[in-house]
């Protein structure tokens, strides 16, 4: 969100005097989603608090700023063409009590212990952007759960119903946009204290392992934070100073599920008429709801910011083709980012013709993939869970496949914590089911802990220095 000399900022965020933002009420076709088949919404239009709430959040300020998402475009651009490395990383579905700042101070550490990994092992730059401040909503399997003889309506993030599994929890509330909105808005705050304030300095790169746990994945790290901090000292010593060392641009994004969310959060940008989805920075279509004819991939074919889609083992070089089309008509570079969610089962075998199709059709997207959501078995326990050494498969047959196509394999999508919680099976501090009971503080899906993070980190950088 800085401009460094590194990065300088190439759009002013505004001219001196200038209105940031204006509403998007009658903005030409910003409303078509709404005659056009939507999945995965909660059923609240007429809830006395609906028209309330919309209207507050169409009145309130923009959490991102155009001209910051406008940056990120053109970073995202460089990732396209293999000179950068996107890392993606935060909780499944964000929680309103889980906004603290030991947890969110925890969870950019290990995003940014991941990247200083990433950055130092592949000699890239790594732009880093956090499943954070807005990834409150949940797309379901199911609409219903059923524990023992009662049935209610699937929890679907906090942003429309409550977790505990009772009626009246699960009941969706609108009122809760707004809350969303506010968490959302004090999370973005201090993540940008946390990385334009000096914790982000690299010369505190030791600092980020203090208070984790040690094992195996931490040594590794302490020898390569020890060498980053000696490749600093001797150049502050010869007496090069790099402001860029200080702070770092760090995004936001979520997947944009909630369209009541993301519309009342749109706001024509004053500098060039067009319009931003401004809740987050980067916004993603899911597997669920990525529907060519449908309403959510529509809407965000309107908006200015980059967008991903994921793309599961079922989608078709078609789909992927005339999805490039509708989103990415002009082919502008770091629009348009494809986030493969194949399986470790099934990526050697699903990707590649999607990617040859791609490449020969000369449209350039962002690749990255996300190693975990086709990854999703039930443990003997019951608990949805991971297993870390299929979730490190997936990613080793994504960077083969863009190793013998010629691609370039440009990011990883994970659902993480900074937090030492047992989620996901496996890793060198091996987790099994028996931790799960204690530890297991996921509100839908199972997240890599700090040191499996940090592991998969290492994986990653090995693989990026081979390419
Ligand atoms: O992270 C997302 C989940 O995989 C998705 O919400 C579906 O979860 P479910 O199959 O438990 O409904
Ligand atoms: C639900 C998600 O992923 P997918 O759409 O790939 O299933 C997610 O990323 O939270």
């Amino acid at each position: 969100m800085t401009a460094t000399p590194e990065n300088p900022a190439e759009t002013p965020l505004t001219a001196p005097g200038e209105i940031l933002h204006t509403g998007a009420a009658d903005y030409p076709g910003l409303d078509e989603w709404r005659r056009l088949p939507l999945s995965q919404q909660p059923t609240w239009h007429s809830h006395p608090e609906f028209e309330a709430s919309v209207a507050e959040l169409s009145a309130n300020p923009p959490l991102v700023f155009a001209g910051e998402v406008d940056n990120l475009k053109r970073r995202l651009a460089r990732v396209a063409q293999g000179e950068a490395f996107l890392l993606q990383g935060g909780d499944c579905a964000e929680s309103f009590d889980g906004a603290t700042a030991d947890k969110i101070s925890a969870r950019v550490k290990t995003l940014l212990q991941m990247a200083a990994v990433l950055t130092y092992g592949a000699s890239l730059p790594v732009v880093k952007m956090g499943r954070m401040a807005g990834q409150f909503a949940k797309p379901r399997s199911s609409d219903e759960e059923t524990r023992d003889d009662v049935t209610l309506p699937s929890f679907r993030g906090e942003i429309v119903n409550g977790f505990d599994f009772t009626r009246e929890s699960r009941e969706p509330d609108p009122r809760r946009m707004v809350k969303a909105y506010n968490t959302s808005a004090s999370t973005l705050n201090l993540v940008r204290a946390f990385t334009e304030g000096g914790f982000a300095d690299l010369r505190a790169v030791q600092q980020w392992n203090k208070g984790f746990m040690e094992n195996p994945a931490h040594a590794r790290y302490e020898q390569i934070a020890g060498e980053i901090d000696r490749a600093v000292r001797f150049m502050e010593a010869c007496g090069v100073e790099f402001e860029g060392l200080k702070r770092t641009e760090f995004y936001a994004a979520h997947e944009a599920l909630l369209l009541d969310y993301e519309r009342a959060l749109t706001r024509i940008d004053s500098r060039t008429g067009e319009p931003y989805i401004t809740s987050g920075h980067f916004l993603w279509a899911g597997e669920r709801t990525r529907d060519l004819d449908g309403a959510h991939i529509d809407y965000l074919s309107r908006v200015h910011n980059p967008i991903g889609v994921k793309l599961g083992p079922k989608t078709t070089p078609e789909e992927a083709l005339a999805l490039i089309e509708k989103l990415d008509p002009h082919r502008e570079p770091g629009r348009l980012t494809f986030i493969t969610r194949m399986g470790a089962a099934n990526i050697r075998e699903k990707l590649p013709p999607l990617v040859e199709a791609v490449r020969d059709s000369g449209a350039q997207v962002v690749w990255v993939t996300d190693p975990m959501h086709g990854n999703t078995i039930t443990a003997k326990n019951g608990y949805k869970t991971r297993r870390f050494d299929d979730i490190m498969d997936e990613v080793r047959g994504f960077f083969e496949v863009h190793r013998a196509l010629g691609t370039y394999p440009g990011g990883l999508h994970v659902e993480m914590t900074g937090d030492d919680v047992a989620e996901c099976l496996g890793g060198s501090d091996v987790i099994d089911e028996s931790a799960f009971d204690g530890r297991y503080e996921s509100l839908v899906d199972p997240r890599l802990n700090h040191k499996q993070s940090l592991e998969m980190a290492f994986l990653v950088a090995e693989a990026l220095s081979r390419r």
